[in-house]
């Protein structure tokens, strides 16, 4: 098969590591730092893939930790020109499983797909998971906060792996979960991975279908994929003879908590039918930022910034109050970056977690009238269909700023804003009606059609339009209230009411709902966990301050500072906001912050940032 022109030009971009691992023919580890390329590697590679060596018929399976990343590797591919439609199955491990393997194959293992309402939402398994404490006689434990824990423990169970380092009754409550689980005939996504694991092990037939299907598996992330998932990859590639391209960074590993072990990738790397690369450029941020962030890490791996990139702007600044202050300066600093012509929707305002840092920066950025987006990701309901309904928001919010937007700035602007384009929204709608067993549309024009009529009119719905209107709109012309009903993910069945009343009960507009996604004009305010995988031209760090990063651990109820182990993963998660910078990075200290109670805590500058600060003086100019 010919590879195409702008393929060619493609690979003649890339660094000729990255060339490699696009074109070695069997299995491959790539293993490499922030901004090194990874995820452009991956598109390349199954671009690469889909028109040299798979045929019309067979395609490329891609796991991905988010929906985001796979929503964005699968655009990517299609945008490279490759025909890759209905070829490319780009999902998380837990839709992986679900659709390409207990769906797919439910005839042959008369092993019941799940029904509607039979997937648990998160709220359900905590429910379950505390009756399981109360009758191991752990009453007092809360289960919102032990179920990293009994993911951790049900990993190990699943993996055979030794639990003499867990305490045995919370053992005995896992047990107890996945017994009740079965007898109710209904699943959670881990246990959707460990049947996927056994299907693949036990049948040879399943094994057979899923090579002829996808003879290629690429795994992204994989430092952030536990036990389970690994054995499934290992069942993939030993049992079912399937080639596999495993992504990852140690250093970005920050869900160990539950369960997740940067040592599978090892693992997988030394093996001797699988070829490991590393990729040493880093192609994002300039060399100052690259060092400042290495030595946050407190690890020098000697990663290197493109030649011909500016070194970048590192500031540390300091004030002398509370976090109020750390949020007028953050207010500050982005009204600078923005008179440096920097777009709003390039700069990202990142904290650890919810608290009183975000309490502040929400209200300052409120007061100040700067327009941002604030990814609430636990107010909006979850689940896919939710996030289809917002992923529809953004698309009709970035069409209404095309529109408005003055003839000579609209060049490109749709592809800047990275909107969702109407064929991948049909593609996720078609998924959720087949997931819910609805049948296909009359025509395959249908969806397109319908989602045209609601997200691009002839008059775009303003951004500041109501959400209620424009909700209702959508559900009845794309008929989502039949796919709520019988969708088997419990977090869709009620998530259509769920959005309408917060609409109305907050006075939302159709901007508020485009979560999660790009919008343009709008500052990103997000936790240094969803900025992964992400970049900004500048990104400003406030509040880091002892107690608030490093932060506090809630342990059977009570707060207590983080162990070594948690502080580790925590500094990698520090690491991982800092490397999101492509030119401009500000860090804000100070030395306290005040409680919700109003009490003052004099916790003074995170530790992370005075040991980095110590590693390297001269990098860093003191405001
Ligand atoms: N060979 C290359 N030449 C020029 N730019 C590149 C090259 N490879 C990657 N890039 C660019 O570098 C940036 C970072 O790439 P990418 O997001 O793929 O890195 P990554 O390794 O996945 O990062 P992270 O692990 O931090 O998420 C992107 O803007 C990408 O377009």
């Amino acid at each position: 098969m010919q590879v195409s022109d702008s393929l060619l030009r493609e690979l003649e971009r890339l660094h000729p590591k990255q060339r490699k691992a696009v074109v070695h023919p069997g299995n491959v580890v790539l293993r490499a730092g922030p901004g090194s390329g990874k995820t452009h590697t991956v598109v390349t590679r199954i671009a690469y893939l889909l028109q040299t060596q798979i045929s019309a018929f067979r395609g490329v399976a891609c796991i991905t930790y988010t929906n985001a990343a796979a929503d964005e590797i699968r655009r990517r591919v299609l945008r490279s020109g490759v025909r890759a439609e209905g070829r490319i199955s780009c999902a998380t491990v837990h839709a992986f499983c679900l659709n390409e393997i207990l769906r797919a194959f439910a005839p042959l293992t008369r092993q019941r797909a799940p029904q509607a309402g039979q997937v648990l939402s998160a709220t359900a398994t905590q429910t379950l998971l505390q009756s399981c404490f109360d009758q191991a006689g752990i009453a007092d434990l809360v289960a919102q906060y032990r179920t990293a824990e009994n993911t951790r423990i049900r990993r190990a169970i699943a993996c055979n792996e030794a639990l003499d380092t867990y305490d045995p009754r919370e053992v005995a409550a896992a047990r107890l979960y996945e017994e009740r689980l079965i007898g109710r005939g209904e699943v959670d996504f881990e246990i959707m991975v460990a049947r996927a694991l056994n299907i693949v092990r036990e049948h040879e037939p399943v094994r057979d279908l899923l090579h002829a299907r996808f003879p290629h598996l690429i795994v992204d992330e994989y430092q952030d994929l536990g036990g389970v998932l690994h054995e499934l990859v290992v069942a993939l590639r030993d049992l079912a003879g399937i080639t596999v391209f495993a992504v990852g960074d140690t250093d970005q590993s920050v869900f160990a908590f539950s369960g997740a072990d940067p040592r599978y990738l090892t693992a997988l790397a030394e093996r001797d039918d699988f070829c490991d690369l590393d990729l040493e450029v880093n192609y994002r941020s300039g060399q100052d930022i690259i060092t400042v962030a290495e030595a946050a890490l407190g690890t020098s791996r000697g990663r290197r910034a493109r030649d011909d990139a500016p070194p970048g702007d590192v500031t540390l600044k300091r004030v002398e109050g509370g976090l109020d202050e750390h949020a007028r300066l953050a207010c500050d600093l982005v009204q600078q970056a923005q008179s440096k012509q920097v777009n709003l929707e390039r700069i990202a305002v990142l904290y650890p977690r919810r608290g009183v840092l975000l309490d502040a920066l929400l209200a300052e950025l409120t007061r100040r009238q700067v327009s941002f987006l604030h990814e609430r990701d636990d107010v909006l309901s979850a689940g896919s269909l939710s996030r289809f309904v917002q992923r529809c928001a953004s698309r009709a919010v970035t069409n209404f700023q095309v529109h408005a937007a003055p003839d000579s700035e609209r060049v490109g602007m749709l592809r800047r804003a990275e909107a969702q384009s109407l064929a991948s929204l049909a593609r996720s709608l078609a998924t959720l009606r087949t997931d819910a067993q609805l049948g296909p549309p009359t025509s395959r024009l249908f969806l397109l059609r319908a989602l045209q009529t609601c997200l691009d009119p002839e008059l775009p719905y303003p951004a500041d339009a109501r959400a209620d209107t424009w909700l209702q709109q959508l559900r009845a012309n794309l008929d989502l209230d039949a796919v709520a009903e019988s969708h088997p993910d419990q977090d869709n069945i009620g998530s259509l009411d769920d959005l309408a009343d917060l609409c109305q009960l907050r006075n939302l507009k159709l901007q508020d709902l485009a979560q999660g996604e790009q919008v343009l004009g709008k500052v990103l305010v997000t936790t240094y966990h969803s900025a992964k995988g992400r970049e900004f031209n500048t990104v400003i760090l406030p509040g880091l301050l002892e107690e608030i990063i490093p932060y506090d651990v809630n342990d059977r109820g009570r707060w207590r500072r983080p162990t070594e182990t948690e502080r580790a993963e925590q500094r990698r998660t520090f690491y991982v906001a800092l490397t999101r910078a492509e030119s401009t990075l500000h860090l804000i200290v100070g030395p306290g912050y005040y409680t919700r109670n109003g009490y003052w805590r004099s916790s003074g500058p995170s530790d992370f940032v005075v040991e980095m600060a110590e590693r390297l003086s001269p990098t860093t100019n003191q405001a």
